[in-house]
């Protein structure tokens, strides 16, 4: 085992990792360009503030030229595809930036899926997912499965293991798969992050947010996208897991996580981060 590996199979040092990729965030406020669906912008916009970035929802083809340069990281999400929003998202990912991408609801037609794996040949740092939507990527299938839900997923975070260490492989990105446990892989090393709640399952966008949150984190850390990938994953389950202790429900946990965000100190992040390099 080398040191680094060592190093990652030791929970104290994932806190410290998360604790120290979160502060400078703070400190830094990368520029995070997002490309976002229209269901997702606020929330978006609001976990990346919380969390210490700075969300810029940039759309237009004609802007990318001058702002993605300008930009520490950006965001592509697919959730509200349209041909007149391709063209930036191509040009955006192109632009030499770190970038992320959400493949939401990736089988929901051809259409998508093809624009889905023609972003994935231009390189994304990472790719997040829910289980469904990395099982039907790395298989470059559209769904005809009677339980396909869309943007929601019908299967397990370990059901898409095998198929986002596969899509690692074949892509260079590193694939986050999100879950009850979230799991995040070069296609060599799995990390498993275990915070987060179910509620959050019923809180529109949450995977959207956590993908731009990883673009932050990324923006901070582009040379090990697998460990900004599982601590902006545990970060933002961790905010889930503390503000559900004030909620009711699905509207007041989405308050109180972003309330969270904002106020996680190092006390809370290196005692609750659950993350493991898996065997
Ligand atoms: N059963 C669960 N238990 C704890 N956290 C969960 C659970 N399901 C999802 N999450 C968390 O909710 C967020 C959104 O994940 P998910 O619902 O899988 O994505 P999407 O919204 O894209 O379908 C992630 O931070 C994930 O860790
Ligand atoms: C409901 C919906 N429809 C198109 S995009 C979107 C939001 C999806 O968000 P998430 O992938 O985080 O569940
Ligand atoms: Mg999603």
């Amino acid at each position: 085992m080398d040191d680094g590996a060592k190093e990652q199979r030791d929970p104290a040092w994932w806190g410290r990792r998360a604790w120290s990729l979160l502060s400078a965030v703070r400190a830094r406020a990368p520029l995070v360009q997002c490309i976002t669906n229209l269901v997702s912008m606020d929330i978006a916009a609001n976990a990346l503030l919380a969390a210490g970035a700075s969300p810029a929802m940039v759309h237009s083809l004609r802007e990318v030229p001058d702002f993605t340069p300008r930009c520490d990281a950006v965001y592509v999400n697919v959730g509200t595809l349209s041909e007149d929003w391709l063209p930036s998202m191509r040009a955006a990912a192109s632009a030499g930036r770190p970038w992320v991408l959400d493949p939401v609801a990736a089988a929901a037609s051809g259409f998508r899926m093809e624009a889905c794996v023609e972003l994935l040949a231009l390189r994304p740092a990472v790719v997040r997912g829910n289980a469904s939507e990395i099982l039907a990527l790395a298989d470059r299938s559209v769904a005809a499965a009677s339980n396909f839900k869309g943007a929601d997923s019908s299967h397990e975070s370990m059901d898409a293991l095998e198929a986002a260490k596969a899509l690692a492989l074949s892509s260079g990105a590193v694939v986050a798969v999100s879950g009850a446990v979230d799991f995040i892989t070069n296609g060599e090393k799995v990390v498993g992050a275990s915070n987060g709640v179910p509620m959050m399952q019923k809180i529109t966008a949450t995977g959207c947010a956590v993908t731009a949150l990883i673009a932050a984190f990324v923006a901070i850390e582009p040379s090990d996208a697998l460990v900004a990938a599982a601590c902006a994953l545990a970060i933002f389950g961790l905010a889930g897991e503390i503000g559900m202790e004030s909620s009711k429900g699905p509207a007041s946990l989405r308050m109180h996580l972003i309330d969270t965000l904002y106020f996680l100190d190092e006390e809370m992040v290196t005692s609750r981060v659950r993350i493991a390099l898996r065997p």
